[in-house]
């Protein structure tokens, strides 16, 4: 078994933009700048959105974190989000999930100017997304495929089985996979939390390539998957004693994969990675670079 090192692969990610962005301000353009709007004081956002901050500042970007009280209307928010969209200075904006329950989020998604979602949850980049076009793409998503890319993981006629169906993570990496562009040309299979036992061991079994996003502990078990399985944890969970962990049984499953990916130190990482590529995208794309 082998780990998928999100951390040093981000890092080769980061760097690469960091010496692109020099060039850029060499010849006399502004840094690319982001702007994160953060919600209220939900724990686990202020660590992603702190490790996002620091990204920029590895890559070479201007980062700005707006925060609001959770007692923020919706109204308020979009109205803040439309003078971002409006401020030829950024030139790509994040709103942190998830928001307080009085704030409906693909309202506040669909507000995000389309040219400015680096986080690529609008329906137009995910639409574009879908039909394999030049789009911002979502950024666990991209990021899982980065790190697949970076350790030269064949995907083409490989069978991949997602478990979790998020709009931010299970549909698009499913979509991603089977499509036809950079990395792709999989067959895919989407199953979630309400696929039947039987059905859902009956596909990881057979799986060469298993992605599990469902936020339970040890959710894939050893007797869920084939020997030499290249197992994608995108998983999260913070016990009760403070210890990060994934979705993956680790410690019983790890022996039986080729490859997997570590918790902490794997996905997440290539989340913020893959948004500073959606960054440096949407600054090239402000001055027509690419
Ligand atoms: N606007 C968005 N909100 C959220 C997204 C997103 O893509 N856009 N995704 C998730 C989680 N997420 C991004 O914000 C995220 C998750 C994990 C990490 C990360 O660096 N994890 C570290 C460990 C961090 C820790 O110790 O707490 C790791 O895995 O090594 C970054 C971002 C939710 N919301």
């Amino acid at each position: 078994m082998e780990l998928l090192d999100g951390k040093k692969c981000a890092e080769s990610l980061v760097a690469d933009i960091s010496r692109k962005v020099a060039g850029y301000i060499g010849s006399g353009l502004r840094k690319p700048h982001m702007t994160i709007i953060l919600v209220g004081t939900h724990a686990p956002s202020e660590s992603y959105v702190k490790s996002k901050i620091a990204s920029c500042g590895r890559a070479g970007f201007e980062g700005n974190l707006i925060r609001l009280p959770e007692t923020v209307t919706e109204q308020e928010l979009l109205a803040k989000i439309s003078g971002i969209n409006n401020d030829p200075s950024t030139d790509g904006v994040i709103v942190q999930l998830p928001l307080p329950s009085h704030i409906n989020e693909q309202n506040v998604i669909n507000a995000i100017a389309p040219e400015k979602d680096i986080d690529g949850f609008h329906p137009t980049n995910f639409g574009r997304m879908a039909l394999g076009q030049k789009a911002f793409r979502p950024a666990t998503a991209y990021g899982i495929c980065k790190l697949l890319q970076f350790y030269d993981i064949p995907i083409r006629g490989k069978h991949c089985v997602v478990i979790g169906r998020s709009n931010i993570v299970g549909k698009p990496i499913s979509i991603m996979l089977a499509n036809d562009f950079d990395i792709g040309n999989a067959t895919v299979t989407l199953t979630h939390i309400e696929t039947p036992r039987e059905l859902l061991l009956d596909e990881t079994r057979r799986a060469d390539i298993v992605i599990v996003a469902v936020g339970i502990p040890g959710f894939v078990s050893e007797d869920m998957v084939k020997e030499g399985v290249v197992l994608i944890d995108v998983g999260i969970n913070r016990l009760e004693n403070g210890k990060l962990v994934g979705d993956v049984d680790f410690a019983a499953v790890a022996p039986k994969c080729s490859w997997i990916t570590p918790v902490p130190g794997g996905v997440g990482r290539m989340t913020v990675a893959a948004l500073m590529i959606n960054t440096l995208m949407a600054y090239e794309n402000n001055f027509n670079l690419n």
